[in-house]
């Protein structure tokens, strides 16, 4: 890594902190790295028969050595479900090690699995393994020239097994363009192209292809495969349109004649921005405002050859500007989806969703209707406390129904927890299934037997594995009221004991925060003016000091962390990174200002149009709420976030000069009037600066005076005011926040005689998530406090 100490008068030497000095910070941050987390599980019904089922846990440990993840899968069987908590369980006697898999996903009876291996590079084939009961049954490669590595973002992302499990459709990047070639005997005919290039002639570039932004660095246009597992052919979905990216596919139920042709549903983005009028991909990764339909289109006939006159796909969700993640319902008469409309609308990243239903009478959907489409959710403006505050879920699990097949369950944030939802789509009624007792964040893995595989975490316990059953046997489970929860305790989830006692003294607790004053004249909406929240985690476990008078410096040193987007949210889920500055002996105050997921959508769209002011004030409000609890000494205050996280960093060093002793930024967000430019999100530049009018007044070629305003909003107009050592975390390959966003601002604090600290990841992109870059990241961090705050 490239690591730069400098200040304008003192070049770096070896006691300017350029090494992190700690071995014992290590040791602490590669033991919190050692925790096994559960990343997925598949609850299938059990081959031993019965009523019981097996849990199939897909886990992963960072490798750092080998910068990569382990990912290893353990089955738990667990025989009844009747009795009030399930203790009787039982695990298989170790993990197994999966090594180079892409993707994982069983077939929904749980007889087969299919195991997908991308290609190491452009010209290796893709390696489709279908495994059933003891061996293995097909082996499909599908050569290159077919398709590209399959899509295993999470987002484009859809593996769907058809009923009979005879068949499986994907989604892939389509197949390589062919270069042009050039030189003297390009053209001699007869030659393949080896021979041709052999022979003194090159490959050119070729046309520039657009891509889909931060994290989609050259892949492919996604496309969509069905693979045969009895012949292991595979053949490309026909009938959709070059300027649709597809994904997100599911089978369609089987059709009442059994000659009638097999059908798949799949959302379908469009390379054109309609919402921002413009030609082209904006970026995709964390930006749900991107338009999408659901699209109905016939699978390929096997055996058949492709026709020169497909049947092109039907856009099913013409009235609705986004729909995502669909579901049929078990008994294949409802289609269900959910929706980022209001995110689409209004231009924010992210919003509060909607979910909507589209009964689907088999016998009548044929390609070509339109159906009707009833909402189930509607967005929630503001919520009473307590209430529901509107769904905020960006992805259904494969089969997310109860037995009953009409409820459906998914995670969703709840303020700043994620909570399990029943949702009961005949009459939208919604209801907390996770525990409300606790300020924990649970997550929904899987379904089996109306039994619900979840996760349960928070900042001061690692992810533990969960099954909730209704108690009462035979009673209707609609309404989710009488959900009983048993800890299945993973064998491997052991760590080191050292780590154990020192999280059993921590304690968090969520604060609740009245936002700042409005200016009196603004019409505000009731959102807007509703408290919002913070997390503050200690970790000596004395939130609240013991004295009326506490001795200051008892008080354990602040760390204001600060989420991005600004349409996320912090949760009151693990993090083994924030663990570890916990572990340091550090109170952190996660401030969910509004703007954050989870609160409503008024007090989301309030930041709109006032971003480096409302949000600045929100955390400045929270501080002075930990401050005049006494629970935080002024004076040893640092502010660390990522991204628009970066962004309200430097504005707060900047316009709260005196409030900070440091400052940490990741990536972040330091001149919109120049990132404006080079992002693959010029519209969030617009719609964060501008509010709704970001929408239509959006350009491809900003305006001077559009330019101005970007920049005043930045945290760059502030800089002369910054006095407080920073430390800067870069990611080379960002296309979000390009380095130089990052860079213009360190170079702006070096001219001004400022300390900064630069660490530069040459292969990073925006997250800066590659594990030893995480690592030697929150190292530094975890070095730079302990110098500037302890
Ligand atoms: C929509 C988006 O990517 N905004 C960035 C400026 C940002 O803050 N990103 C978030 C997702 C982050 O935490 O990196």
């Amino acid at each position: 890594m490239d690591q730069v100490t400098s200040g304008k008068a003192r070049s770096p030497s070896a006691d300017d902190h350029t090494e992190p000095s700690s071995d014992a910070e290590s040791e602490l941050l590669h033991s919190l790295y050692a925790i096994p987390s559960i990343d997925k599980a598949w609850a299938i019904p059990s081959c031993q028969g019965g009523a019981g089922f097996d849990v199939v846990v897909a886990m992963s440990q960072v490798n750092l050595p080998a910068n990569a993840k382990r990912t290893f899968l353990s089955t738990v069987y667990i025989p009844e479900t009747s009795s009030a908590t399930i203790t009787d369980y039982h695990w298989s006697p170790f993990p197994f090690e999966i090594s180079g898999a892409s993707l994982i996903v069983p077939s929904p009876s749980g007889a087969k699995v299919l195991i997908i291996r991308n290609p190491k590079d452009s010209t290796s084939p893709t390696n489709l393994e279908i495994w059933g009961p003891g061996q293995l049954l097909r082996e499909i490669f599908v050569a290159s020239s077919v398709h590209g590595s399959v899509y295993g973002d999470g987002w484009f992302e859809g593996v769907s097994w058809s009923q009979n499990e005879e068949s499986i459709a994907y989604v892939a990047e389509e197949p390589v363009v062919s270069r042009p070639v050039f030189g003297q005997s390009a053209s001699t005919p007869g030659q393949n192209s080896n021979a041709t290039l052999e022979a003194g002639n090159w490959k050119g570039q070729g046309d520039w292809v657009e891509d889909w932004g931060e994290s989609y660095s050259g892949k492919r246009r996604p496309v969509l495969f069905v693979a045969n597992v009895s012949t292991g052919a595979v053949q490309a979905v026909e009938g959709i349109s070059r300027d649709i990216s597809a994904g997100q596919v599911v089978w369609a139920p089987q059709p009442a004649s059994p000659d009638g042709p097999q059908s798949l549903v799949f959302v379908g983005w469009s390379s054109y921005a309609e919402n921002f009028s413009t030609p082209r991909k904006l970026g995709m990764k964390y930006c749900f405002n991107r338009p999408c339909h659901l699209y109905h289109v016939e699978a390929p006939v096997p055996d058949r050859e492709p026709s020169d006159a497909p049947r092109e796909a039907t856009n099913l969700t013409e009235g609705v500007s986004s729909a995502f993640s669909p579901r049929f319902s078990p008994d294949g008469k409802k289609l269900v989806f959910l929706s980022a409309e209001a995110a689409v609308k209004s231009g924010a990243h992210n919003a509060t969703n909607s979910l909507h239903l589209i009964d689907w009478p088999t016998d009548l959907i044929r390609i070509g209707e339109k159906p009707q489409v009833k909402d189930i959710v509607n967005v929630v403006q503001h919520a009473e406390e307590g209430a529901f505050p509107g769904l905020y879920c960006y992805n259904l699990v494969a089969n997310p129904w109860l037995d009953d097949g009409s409820t459906l369950l998914l995670s969703s944030a709840w303020r700043s927890q994620q909570v399990i939802l029943s949702i009961d789509v005949e009459s939208g009624n919604v209801s907390r299934v996770s525990s409300s007792d606790s300020l924990a964040s649970w997550n929904l893995l899987g379904l089996q037997n109306s039994c619900i595989v979840a996760t349960v975490s928070s900042p001061i316990q690692p992810s533990s594995l969960h099954l909730g059953h209704s108690a009462s046997v035979g009673s209707p489970l609609k309404g989710g009221k009488e959900w009983k929860w048993s800890a299945i305790n993973v064998p491997s989830l052991k760590f080191a004991s050292k780590i154990e006692s020192v999280m059993q003294s921590m304690k968090y607790e969520l604060l609740q925060v009245s936002p700042p004053k409005a200016d009196p004249l603004k019409s505000l909406s009731v959102g807007s003016g509703q408290p919002f929240e913070a997390i503050f985690v200690s970790p000596t476990g004395s939130i609240r000091p013991l004295t009326e008078e506490p001795r200051i410096e008892s008080i354990p040193p602040l760390v204001v962390v600060l989420h991005g987007g600004p349409h996320s949210v912090s949760q009151t889920s693990f993090s083994r990174n924030a663990a570890f500055l916990s572990m340091l002996g550090f109170n952190l105050l996660h401030v969910n200002y509004r703007g954050s997921l989870g609160f409503g959508e008024e007090a989301l769209q309030s930041l709109l149009g006032n971003v480096g002011r409302q949000d600045v004030d929100d955390v400045l409000a929270a501080l002075d709420l930990v401050i005049g609890n006494g629970m935080a000494d002024p004076a040893r205050v640092a502010v660390l976030g990522g991204s628009h996280g970066g962004f309200l960093a430097t504005h707060l060093i900047g316009q709260a000069p005196d409030r900070f002793a440091t400052g940490i930024a990741r990536n972040p967000v330091c001149n919109v009037s120049s990132m404006v430019g080079i992002t693959d999100i010029p519209d969030w530049c617009y719609v964060e600066a501008f509010g709704k009018d970001g929408l239509s007044n959006y350009s491809e070629a900003p305006s001077v005076k559009d330019l101005s305003v970007l920049y005043q909003i930045s945290p760059i107009a502030h800089i002369s005011n910054v006095k407080v050592p920073t430390l800067f975390l870069l990611g080379a390959q960002d296309r979000r926040v390009p380095v130089s966003n990052g860079f213009q601002y360190v170079q702006a604090l070096r001219a001004r005689g400022q300390e900064v600290k630069v660490i530069v990841f040459p292969e990073d992109v925006h997250a800066i998530d590659r594990p030893q870059s995480d690592f030697e990241s929150f190292l530094n961090i975890g070095v730079w406090l302990k110098r500037f705050i302890q």
